[in-house]
């Protein structure tokens, strides 16, 4: 199967997936999709574009929504929020490795030192991130824990009262990945999250 092509090459499409029992029959309204994207709308200044879902803690259904928009609707970019506790139904990072093509354990373990300066419960979190590669086309895969301020937390990281970095978000590090696997060049808002490139991948403009 080929991935459909881009109408424009340089948008980054993003699929957010929310994993939440009870916010997918409506006992709450769910608030990790609206978190997600507005930290987006915040933090890119290059154009972008997203594929929603919301499901159940289910594994196959996860794995299917991965597949899907990775492999059907092309995104370069897949974040999850929820499930990737150690309760029963928390199966986010066993659906995400079963999809995997390659595992990435650095955004884990960041993630899991970022949270660990909000809450002590930061360890329950068993978050992974992978690559997932088709034949022509190839995508960054993030698990988010399920709690909406843990979004923000994780992917801008710690800033002390004048905005100074205390601990690096996750995302500084996502757009030289996307960069490395044939993907749109990100382009961030600094005051939100600072990108890092070597200087030999940054673009001149
Ligand atoms: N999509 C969501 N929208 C709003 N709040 C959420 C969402 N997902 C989780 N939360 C909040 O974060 C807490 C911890 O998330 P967790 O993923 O462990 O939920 P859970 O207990 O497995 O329940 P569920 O899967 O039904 O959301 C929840 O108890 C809830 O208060
Ligand atoms: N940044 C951040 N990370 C966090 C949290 C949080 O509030 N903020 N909650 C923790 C808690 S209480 C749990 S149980 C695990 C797993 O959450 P999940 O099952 O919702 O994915 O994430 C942890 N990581």
């Amino acid at each position: 199967m080929t991935t459909p092509k881009k109408s424009n090459p340089d948008e980054l499409l993003i699929g957010l997936v929310s994993v939440s029992d009870r916010a997918s029959s409506g006992v709450y309204e769910d608030q990790g999709i609206p978190a997600l994207r507005d930290w987006f709308s915040s933090a890119l200044t290059s154009p972008w574009r997203m594929e929603t879902r919301l499901i159940p803690d289910e594994r196959a259904q996860i794995e299917q929504a991965l597949v899907e928009l990775v492999d059907k609707a092309g995104c370069d970019l897949v974040l999850t929020t929820g499930g990737t506790g150690p309760a029963r139904r928390d199966v986010t990072p066993e659906a995400t490795l079963a999809v995997a093509t390659k595992e990435m354990p650095g955004f884990g373990e960041q993630m899991r030192q970022i949270s660990l300066r909000f809450v002590p419960t930061a360890i329950l979190s068993r978050q992974v991130a992978v690559i997932r590669e088709t034949a022509d086309h190839a995508a960054l895969i993030m698990n988010l824990p399920g709690q909406p301020k843990s979004i923000r937390e994780t992917l801008e990281g710690l800033k002390d009262a004048d905005g100074k970095q205390i601990v690096p978000g996750i995302f500084a590090a996502v757009p030289y990945c996307i960069d490395l696997i044939g993907g749109p060049y990100i382009e961030t808002d600094e005051g939100v999250c600072k990108a890092f490139r070597p200087k030999s991948a940054i673009r001149q403009k």
